[in-house]
């Protein structure tokens, strides 16, 4: 659904360049949500602004459901934009319109005309959940609101695809909830394909069928969320599933086991075989929208040696084991 091939993009201020985003070549399959993770300055921003030609890039391509927007200027461009919503961190509403204002003044920007305006505007509403504060104004909205009035606008165009900037960074953690909840309800229910961009572990585990990692301006890491933090040193998985420092245990092996999948008896399995007693240090495994899946910190009694043979039972089977320096 969303192509991008080799993306570039340098700023030049007061004598200095800065690569912001540095050759990315990205695949979003139709219908998943799709998250773009990375410190602050990595260029996410950048990179989701290249996608809509907000920002042009200097070099590569941008394809968004067969048509290569890089390619488009002018009216064409416009009109190929409409058809890819955007949602922004701090909503970006017009305040002197109402919730039912603000959806309709992007409808009119559009050329809807206005007989049909008025029964998309309530249609989009009802989507969103809001009907019943459309003729409330921003100020009167609680954030949540605000964001769901701005889902609503970015919808207006009937768009395949939703760029999501930072959506739920300035909401408190139960609207967050609801925000994600909403998102995933609208992807699953119009076959919407959402490309977002979070630092919030949270949305990934949430919402994301598959990541992508950005550091200093490049794609470090990207595929489905399961098979990423499956792929030994991961910084997904530790991103999402942080195990800290290992302990320092004498004649003990620690060992990080990636699980990703169904449900799994590995460590009864592994104390039965080797006659171990195994000890779960730490970890989690818990539901993520992309499947269940999770690490757990192991200690095993014994040196490397002693317990090599479990050690490689373990990847036998299809684990990711790892051990922490
Ligand atoms: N308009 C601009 N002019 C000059 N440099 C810029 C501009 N926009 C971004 N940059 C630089 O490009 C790099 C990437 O910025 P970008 O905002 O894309 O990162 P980010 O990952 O989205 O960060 P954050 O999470 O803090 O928003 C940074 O070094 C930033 O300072």
């Amino acid at each position: 659904m969303i192509e991008l091939d080799g993306l570039r993009r340098t700023y030049r201020a007061k004598g200095r360049s800065v690569v912001a985003v540095d050759g990315v070549s990205l695949s979003v399959r139709a219908g998943e949500v799709f998250g773009v993770v990375g410190r602050s300055g990595a260029g996410k921003s950048t990179l989701l602004r290249c996608v809509n030609l907000l920002e042009r890039p200097d070099e590569g391509s941008v394809t968004v459901d067969g048509v290569e927007l890089t390619a488009l200027g002018g009216a064409r461009l416009r009109a190929a934009r409409q058809r890819t919503g955007m949602v922004h961190q701090h909503f970006a509403l017009l305040s002197s319109r109402t919730a039912a204002g603000n959806v309709a003044f992007a409808l009119e920007v559009m050329g809807v005309p206005r007989a049909e305006r008025a029964r998309r505007v309530a249609e989009l509403l009802d989507l969103v959940g809001l009907t019943d504060r459309a003729d409330a104004y921003p100020a009167q909205l609680s954030g949540g609101q605000k964001q769901r009035v701005g889902i609503a606008r970015a919808l207006a165009g009937r768009p395949k695809v939703l760029l999501s900037d930072e959506a739920t960074s300035a909401l408190d953690p139960e609207t967050t909830r609801s925000i994600l909840g909403l998102l995933r309800d609208l992807n699953q229910r119009l076959g919407l394909t959402i490309l977002l961009i979070t630092h919030e572990m949270d949305v990934v585990k949430r919402l994301c069928d598959s990541v992508a990692v950005m550091r200093d301006g490049r794609v470090t890491e990207a595929g489905p969320v399961t098979e990423l933090i499956a792929r030994p040193g991961s910084e997904l998985a530790a991103e999402l599933f942080p195990l800290g420092p290992p302990p320092a245990l004498p004649d003990t092996t620690v060992v990080d086991v990636t699980v990703t999948g169904s449900g799994s008896s590995f460590v009864a399995d592994l104390a039965r075989r080797f006659d171990l007693d195994v000890q779960i240090v730490n970890g989690t495994v818990e539901q993520l929208a992309g499947g269940r899946a999770g690490r757990l910190r192991l200690a095993l009694p014994g040196d490397a040696d002693r317990t090599a043979p479990a050690v490689a039972h373990l990847r036998a089977a299809g684990l990711t084991v790892e051990v922490p320096a």
